[in-house]
C-alpha cells in the first residue's frame, strides 16, 4: 500500500452520492430459473425460480436451511449451480466467476463481513475494487504507466471517502477494521460493495448483530440508495425489516419458492405461516 495516499481527504467537499454507472429499462433485473444445487446427497436448492424487479428492495426469507445462502452463492458465482439459470440484466451469468459477475454490476455482502481486521477502514476500502474484481482483472483494467496508476488510485481514494461519508463512518477511516463494532463492519461491508459501482446488491443478513440505532441508519441508507436507482435483494431473519422495508417478499422452503408477494400477502399465506412465520408476525 506504500504508493497509496490514504491520509488525505478529497478537497471538493461535494455531497456524497452513490450513483450507479448505467441503467437499462427492463422491469426485471434478475431472473432465477429452475435453479438446483446439490452437495453430495443434500439438495440445498431444488428448482427455485423467481425474479427481482429493478429498483426494488426485495426480501428473501425462509427457515434455516431453506437454501437462501446457497441461492445467493449460485447467483454470485461462489457456487456453480447443477441446473437452472441466472439471468442478470438480460445476460445469462450462470456459472460465471464471481469477479465477472461483480464486474457486470451484481455484488454481494456476506453474513459475516469479510474485511481485513489488521488494515484500516480506508485501506480496506482501497482494496475493495481489487477484491471484487479479482487480481487478474484488476491488473488488466489498471494502466501500466505509474503516473496513470497513481491517478487511478486517487480516483478510488476520492470515491472511498465519499462512501465513508455517505455511511457516516468517515471518522473511523484510520481505525483498524478489527476494532469496529459488528454494525460498523456491516456499514463498511456495504460501503466496500458500493465502491465497485454495482447496479444491484445482494445483502446477506445485513441487520444481524446491528444495534437498533445503527439498523435504522443502515435502512435509511438502503432506501436512499434505492431512490438513486439501486436494486436490493436481501436475506434477513428480522421480520420487522422484511415486513416494513421490502415491497416484495420471496419465501423459500426446502430449496424452492414456497410463496411470494407483498409483505401483507406473505403474512396471510397459511403455508408460509406454517413453514416459517408461526406466531411471530
Ligand atoms: N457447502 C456446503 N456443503 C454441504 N452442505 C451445504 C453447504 N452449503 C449449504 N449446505 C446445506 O444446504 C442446505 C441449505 O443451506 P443454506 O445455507 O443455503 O440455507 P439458508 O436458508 O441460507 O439457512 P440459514 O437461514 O440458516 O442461513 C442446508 O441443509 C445446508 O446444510
Amino acid at each position: 500500500m506504500s504508493d497509496v495516499d490514504t491520509e488525505s481527504r478529497p478537497a471538493d467537499g461535494g455531497e456524497a452520492t452513490a450513483e450507479p454507472t448505467s441503467r437499462s429499462t427492463d422491469s426485471s433485473i434478475l431472473e432465477i430459473r429452475e435453479l438446483e444445487k446439490h452437495f453430495g446427497g443434500i439438495t440445498a436448492v431444488d428448482g427455485a425460480s423467481f425474479a427481482v424487479e429493478r429498483g426494488t428492495i426485495t426480501g428473501l426469507i425462509g427457515p434455516n436451511g431453506a437454501g437462501k445462502s446457497t441461492t445467493f452463492n449460485c447467483i454470485t458465482g461462489v457456487h456453480t449451480p447443477d441446473a437452472g439459470s441466472v439471468v442478470f440484466d438480460g445476460d445469462e451469468i450462470t456459472g460465471r466467476e464471481p469477479h465477472q459477475i461483480a464486474n457486470r454490476g451484481l455484488v454481494r455482502t456476506f453474513q459475516i463481513a469479510r474485511e481485513f481486521p489488521e488494515m484500516t477502514v480506508l485501506e480496506n476500502m482501497m482494496l475493495a475494487p481489487k477484491a471484487q474484481l479479482g487480481e487478474s482483472l484488476w491488473r488488466s483494467v489498471m494502466p501500466i504507466a505509474r503516473r496513470e496508476v497513481v491517478e487511478q488510485e486517487a480516483v478510488t481514494r476520492d470515491r472511498a471517502w465519499e462512501m465513508l461519508e455517505f455511511f457516516e463512518i468517515d471518522h473511523l477511516a484510520h481505525e483498524y477494521a478489527g476494532n469496529l463494532s459488528g454494525g460498523q463492519r456491516k456499514l463498511l461491508d456495504l460501503a466496500r460493495a458500493l465502491l465497485t459501482e454495482p447496479e444491484m446488491l445482494l445483502l446477506d443478513e445485513p441487520m444481524a448483530g446491528v444495534n437498533p440505532s445503527l439498523e435504522k441508519k443502515l435502512l435509511e441508507h438502503v432506501h436512499e440508495l434505492q431512490e438513486q436507482g439501486y436494486t436490493f435483494l436481501l436475506v434477513e431473519h428480522d421480520m420487522d425489516v422484511i415486513m416494513n422495508h421490502c415491497e416484495h417478499v420471496i419465501v423459500m422452503h426446502q430449496g424452492s419458492v414456497l410463496a411470494e408477494g407483498t409483505a401483507e400477502d406473505i403474512k396471510a399465506d397459511e403455508a408460509v405461516v406454517e413453514a416459517y412465520l408461526g406466531g411471530d408476525v
